[in-house]
């Protein structure tokens, strides 16, 4: 592609990728330089055009020599929208999905839905990018702009139709997915998270909510899930762009959960769609499962799947990894699960999801991660002292920080839990206390495959795995 085609007065030079980290610069890039949380991107515009950028955007006033200036007060927007042409086609239907908690599990179960409607369908999120075939990581829930749109282009190669993405309120910030049309986004919830980042839970929110004012395409689809605070700040916005508006749930006017009995592997939904009403043997457990799997079932409704075959095809899926995974039984019968729940709002629907299913009780094992939202560190602490009844508090990803002194803030809001700092004699004390009819809820990891220690050049991955050690220490 032609400088000139993407950029007026670009004239005929060759364009050959995008690059917003100058260390990934080759001959005939377009280079955006953004000011970042770390680092300034405009500090690397010299070095990027030696490289051989051929233009660079970033704001009026930065000083660019040797290649075009594509100047723009919001130069990350105008990057994605020039990659976005570059890089395009893209699948036809694209779904986004955001809020605090359940994006992972919403975009993984349309992925199923849709497949199971036949169409050839991917996910893009904290797992990675997943199809039907593999599932390869990329680090971030929602990637960097350039890998996102190039992965997104990649699926539409590989023949992908249908594509749902985790629009983390980060990605939404930094315009990560700009230029991607989106035909339908959804809403699961909002509760704290992310304070590090977004200051306060006002400008969280306002990070969200830009997924419905301005990503979502024009006469497109808003699928809200209703029993949450912050729905009617989402639904109005829909209403203000004259979206059209599914809304889910017990709260719901459209696909509406009547009723939800717990079984011991799921649960029996009744649902309302349209005046009709269904009843459905979902297979996984808890209310937040049935929860994202209704938004999930809205959004494959909303790009045109049949209701009653999608809503019957919730009976037919698979668990979502690390989210109430079952993990392995202890000798005496008791359960191990484990789960991906990092905030106070996600401690407390983990131990709900299980308290019926426990006789005895509920052990919980979880930490706060490092380097990430302080504040929310206590209040963990209080939800686990309120919803279990034997708290553990142990590392999760202390990354810069000093794990003691994350614990010790956990610790603040549940004086009367155990702390054992190594994450495996934390899991194997609380396999080993079990009895039978306890169950043990190991929260915060989830599917990861490490624990992150040391920030910069001293960063390691430690090996780790929640599920494997726990069908080790249940051996
Ligand atoms: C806080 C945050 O979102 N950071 C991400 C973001 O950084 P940033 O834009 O602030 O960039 P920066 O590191 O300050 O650098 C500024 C610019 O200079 C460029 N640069 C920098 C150094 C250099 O030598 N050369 C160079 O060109 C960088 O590429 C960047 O464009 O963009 C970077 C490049 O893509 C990411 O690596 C980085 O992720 C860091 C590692 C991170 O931990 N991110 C987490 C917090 C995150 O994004 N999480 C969300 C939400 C998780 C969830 O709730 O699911 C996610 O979507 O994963
Ligand atoms: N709808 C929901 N309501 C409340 N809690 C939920 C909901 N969905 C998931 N959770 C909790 O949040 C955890 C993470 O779920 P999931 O990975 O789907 O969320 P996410 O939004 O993708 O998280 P992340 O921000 O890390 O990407 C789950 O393991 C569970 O504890
Ligand atoms: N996407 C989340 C994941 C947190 C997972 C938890 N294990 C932790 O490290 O805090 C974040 O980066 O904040
Ligand atoms: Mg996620």
């Amino acid at each position: 592609m032609q400088l000139g085609a993407l950029h007026d007065g670009g004239g005929d030079v060759a364009v050959t990728g995008f690059a917003i980290d100058h260390r990934k610069v080759a001959p005939g890039t377009i280079f955006g330089a953004f000011k970042g949380a770390r680092f300034n991107g405009e500090d690397y515009i010299d070095q990027a055009v030696a490289a051989g950028a051929v233009a660079v955007v970033a704001r009026p006033g930065v000083r660019v020599d040797g290649a075009v200036h594509i100047a723009d007060d919001s130069p990350r927007r105008r990057f994605a929208l020039l990659a976005a042409r570059y890089f395009a086609p893209f699948p036809e239907t694209v779904v986004a999905v955001t809020g605090t908690n359940g994006k992972t599990s919403t975009v993984e179960l349309t992925r199923q839905l849709w497949r199971m409607a036949g169409e050839a369908a991917a996910s893009i999120g904290t797992l990675g990018v997943t199809t039907g075939e593999e599932r390869v990581a990329t680090g971030l829930t929602t990637p960097d702009v350039v890998t996102f749109l190039a992965n997104v282009a990649g699926l539409a190669r590989e023949g992908v139709t249908h594509l749902a993405f985790e629009a983390s309120s980060h990605g939404l910030s930094q315009y990560r997915t700009e230029g991607l049309p989106v035909r339908a986004a959804g809403f699961s919830n909002l509760s704290r998270d992310h304070l590090d980042y977004h200051g306060d839970m006002a400008a969280y929110l306002t990070a969200k909510l830009r997924l419905f004012s301005e990503v979502v395409d024009d006469g497109g689809t808003a699928v809200v899930w209703a029993d949450d605070e912050a729905s009617p700040r989402v639904i109005d916005l829909a209403r203000a762009r004259r979206l059209r508006l599914i809304t889910v749930g017990t709260q719901g006017a459209d696909l509406l959960l009547m009723a939800r009995a717990p079984s011991l592997l799921g649960q029996k939904l009744t649902v309302g769609w349209d005046g009709a009403t269904f009843d459905v043997m979902l297979p996984l457990i808890g209310a937040y499962q049935a929860a994202n799997a209704l938004v999930a079932a809205g959004l494959v409704i909303g790009c045109g799947g049949d209701p009653a075959a999608t809503i019957r095809n919730l009976a037919r899926l698979q668990p979502v990894r690390g989210r109430l995974e079952r993990a392995a039984i202890a000798r005496n019968g008791a359960p191990v699960y484990v789960d991906y729940a990092h905030t106070p709002d996600a401690l407390s629907a983990a131990a709900e999801a299980l308290r019926p299913h426990a006789d005895g009780r509920l052990i919980l094992v979880f930490g706060a991660g490092g380097d990430r939202d302080a504040g929310k560190r206590p209040e963990m602490g209080e939800v686990a002292a309120a919803s279990a009844d034997l708290v553990i508090v142990t590392d999760d990803n202390p990354r810069g920080e000093d794990p003691a002194a994350i614990r010790r803030a956990v610790l603040a809001g549940a004086p009367g839990a155990r702390e054992i700092g190594s994450r495996r004699d934390a899991i194997a004390a609380a396999i080993g206390e079990a009895e039978a009819g306890d169950i043990v809820l190991i929260a915060g990891k989830g599917h990861e495959q490490g624990q992150i220690v040391g920030a910069g050049e001293d960063m390691r991955v430690l090996p780790f795995d929640d599920v494997s050690v726990a069908r080790e220490c249940a051996a």
